[in-house]
C-alpha cells in the first residue's frame, strides 16, 4: 500500500497540494489533468526529487520520505525517455544495478531476464541513437523495472508513440504490472489509455488531487464522454 499524506511543494510560483492519497497494494492509479497542473511534479516528488518537499510518503508502512530516491524502490520512466546516449541498451538497463554495485553477473542474468520479458533481447549491444520511439519506450520501461520497483512511476509514456505501438505497449503495461505487481501511478493525457489500464483516476487541477474515480465498465464503455465534466 502507498500513502502520501499532507504532500506539499512550492516551486517558483506554483505550489503542489497539499495532496493525501492512499492507493491499494497493487494498484493501478492514473491521473489525468491539465497542462501545468502538477502532474510531473507530483511523480518527482514521490520519486525523491525535492528536499524542501512537506509531508510523508508510505510504502507498506515503511516510511520514504527521507529515503535517497535510488534508496526508495522506485521505476521511473519519462515522457522522453531520458535514456543515456552515450551507453548502449545493455548499459542502460544494468545503470541502476550498477549504482547499487551489484555483481556484473547478477546484472547480466537480470537484465537479460526482463529484455527477454519486453522482447529486446535482440537490441543490448545497440546505440540508443539508433532505436526506434517503441524500442526507447521498452529499453525505459527495463530500466524502470530491473530494481523490481515497489511503485513504477510512468509520466506520459506513451506520448511519443504511434497509434499501434501506443496500443501495443499498454498491453505490455498491464502484462508487466500483473507479473511484477508495483503501485503504479500513470499520468496520461489519454482518456482511453486511462480507462483501459487502471482502476481508479485521479485529477489533478492547480497543483491539487481533486476527483477520483472508480472506473466501472459502464466509465469504461463510455470513455471520453464521462470525462468532459471533470477535464
Ligand atoms: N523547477 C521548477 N521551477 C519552477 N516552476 C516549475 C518547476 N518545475 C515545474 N514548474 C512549474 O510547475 C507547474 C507544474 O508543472 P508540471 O510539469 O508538474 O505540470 P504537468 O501537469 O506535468 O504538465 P504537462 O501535462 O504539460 O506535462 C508548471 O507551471 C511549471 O512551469
Amino acid at each position: 500500500m502507498l500513502k502520501i499524506e499532507n504532500l506539499y511543494l512550492e516551486i517558483g510560483k506554483f505550489k503542489l497540494g497539499s495532496i493525501n492519497l492512499t492507493l491499494g497494494k497493487e494498484e493501478y492509479f492514473v491521473i489525468l489533468g491539465e497542462t501545468g497542473s502538477g502532474k510531473t511534479l507530483f511523480l518527482e516528488s514521490i520519486a525523491g526529487k525535492y528536499h524542501k518537499l512537506a509531508g510523508k510518503i508510505f510504502l507498506n508502512n515503511y516510511e520514504l520520505t527521507k529515503l535517497p530516491p535510488e534508496k526508495r524502490g522506485i521505476g521511473f520512466v519519462y515522457q522522453n525517455f531520458e535514456l543515456f546516449s552515450h551507453m548502449n541498451v545493455y548499459q542502460n538497463i544494468a545503470f541502476p544495478l550498477k549504482i547499487r554495485k551489484a555483481s556484473k553477473k547478477e546484472a547480466e542474468k537480470n537484465v537479460s531476464a526482463i529484455a527477454e520479458k519486453l522482447g529486446i533481447l535482440h537490441l543490448m549491444q545497440r546505440d540508443i541513437g539508433n532505436l526506434s520511439g517503441g524500442e526507447k519506450q521498452r529499453t525505459a520501461l527495463a530500466r524502470a523495472l530491473i530494481v523490481k520497483p515497489g511503485i513504477l512511476l510512468l509520466d506520459e509514456p506513451m506520448s511519443a508513440l504511434d497509434y499501434i505501438t501506443k496500443k501495443e505497449t499498454q498491453k505490455l503495461l498491464k502484462a508487466i504490472h500483473k507479473d511484477y505487481k508495483p503501485v503504479v501511478i500513470h499520468v496520461t493525457h489519454d482518456i482511453n489509455e486511462a480507462v483501459y489500464l487502471s482502476e481508479r483516476i485521479g485529477v489533478m487541477r492547480n497543483g491539487r488531487l481533486g476527483e477520483i474515480i472508480s472506473v466501472t465498465d459502464e466509465i469504461r464503455k463510455t470513455g471520453e464522454r464521462f470525462f468532459y465534466k471533470y477535464l
